[in-house]
């Protein structure tokens, strides 16, 4: 008799998933300690942090973005499933527990050495993506020391990545499909693509060695125009979209991405616009960028202003979207096996490397190791 082949892993030759996050509070007390951590060292003036402390005691000190990632590994770990993929998922983040040494301990205890990363973010530039090689490359030494090797590798950025492109412009769709069927003309009517103001300095370094910088802004740009080009074919209209920005901090005197979507919101309101679509193609889940930024603040702005206003869902655990993070952790696994796989993307877009370019998003205050990459 023979013995059952092995089990063949589609994955190879990863053995473990890491969904990679941000993190946030669960409950009031963690709301300050949480914050410290976000801001260490970043001169985020004090005034700033107690408004954004506010912003989760307001919502009972607890952010929604741990049980959305824990529902996002749950959609994951179907749609392994539906795929015969067995390979263990595990969860950490940068900014609250489960940190991602904790998480790399567990890999560990479980038997995992090769693990790919899924990160909740989808655009490059240093806040969105070197920060988290960073977060990656410190608790993989930290694990060493402990004697634990594990090592990470990741997906690439996947703005453009249909999983994700496709899921906002259907997303969009439906809001404005909703809006007009309610009455509401076309022509009174504009898209606003939101996104999380970063220093304009770090939008400017944005983007590997190999391009001009700005690639935070552009592949919101591109995105934006994209999915507006989809809604207008798909309902045969004529809208405008822009992208506006959202959640600036740091110091007044430090030039920020903008304009803020509440002063866009004004302006639009004094041309003559009735309805808004904000759509936070920015980001992934309803966090609390979202249900405070937007469902709070612009939303409140936007009913001073007599303006109509509609907030799009996020991708969040969207089966297109889930299944697109499936097919991006193939892909991965196909280059690392020496293949060449097929890297879908929205057409005319620009796919980024999965291993990043020598000096790709900097950062600006001190030089820190980041895995991942070439550098
Ligand atoms: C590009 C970007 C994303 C998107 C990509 C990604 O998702 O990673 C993002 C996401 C998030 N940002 C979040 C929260 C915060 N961000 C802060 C501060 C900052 N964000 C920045 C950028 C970004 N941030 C920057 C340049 C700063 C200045 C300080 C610094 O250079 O780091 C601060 C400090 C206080 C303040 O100033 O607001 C907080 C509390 C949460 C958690 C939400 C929740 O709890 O539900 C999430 C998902
Ligand atoms: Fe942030």
């Amino acid at each position: 008799m023979t013995e059952p082949a092995a089990a063949d892993n589609p994955l190879e030759p990863y053995d473990g998933i890491l969904l990679l996050s941000f993190g946030g509070p669960e409950k009031p007390e963690d709301v300050l300690p949480f914050l410290r951590t976000v801001t260490a060292g970043k001169g985020i003036p004090d005034e700033r942090l107690e408004e954004v402390g506010e912003h989760y005691y307001r919502f009972g000190g607890k952010s929604p973005i741990n049980d959305q990632n824990r529902a996002l590994l749950a959609a994951l770990r179907t749609e392994l499933d539906r795929r015969e993929i067995d390979t263990p998922m595990i969860w950490g983040n940068r900014n609250f527990t489960p940190f991602t040494i904790e998480a790399l301990r567990e890999a560990h205890d479980k038997g995992l050495r090769r693990l790919v990363t899924i990160v909740t973010s989808a655009y490059s530039s240093y806040s969105s993506c070197r920060q988290y090689r960073e977060d990656l490359a410190g608790a993989v030494a930290q694990a060493q020391e402990e004697g634990l090797d594990v090592a990470v590798e990741k997906i690439r950025p996947y703005y453009n990545h249909p999983g994700f492109s496709r899921v906002n412009a259907r997303l969009v769709t439906e809001a404005v499909r909703e809006l007009v069927r309610d009455g509401v003309a076309p022509a009174d009517l504009r898209l606003l693509f939101v996104t999380h103001s970063i220093p304009t300095a770090m939008d400017e370094t944005s983007g590997p060695g190999d391009s001009e910088g700005h690639l935070y802004s552009r592949q919101h740009v591109a995105l934006g125009a994209a999915v507006t080009d989809e809604v207008n074919a798909t309902l045969d209209l004529d809208l405008e979209g822009e992208l506006v920005f959202c959640s600036r901090s740091g110091p007044p005197t430090q030039p920020w991405l903008e304009p803020d979507v509440n002063d866009r919101l004004a302006e639009l309101a004094k041309e003559g616009v009735q309805a808004v679509v904000v759509a936070p193609i920015g980001f992934v889940s309803d966090h609390m960028e979202v249900i405070y930024d937007l469902d709070t603040e612009a939303a409140e702005t936007a009913g001073e202003l007599g303006l109509r206003m509609v907030r799009v869902p996020t991708v969040g655990t969207d089966p297109e979207f889930v299944s697109g993070l499936v097919d991006l952790l193939l892909e991965r696994a196909g280059e690392a096996r020496g293949e060449d796989p097929q890297r879908p993307a929205w057409p005319g877009s620009d796919v980024r490397p999965s291993v990043c370019r020598p000096g790709c998003c900097p950062n600006l205050r001190v030089a820190k190791p980041a895995l991942c990459g070439m550098d």
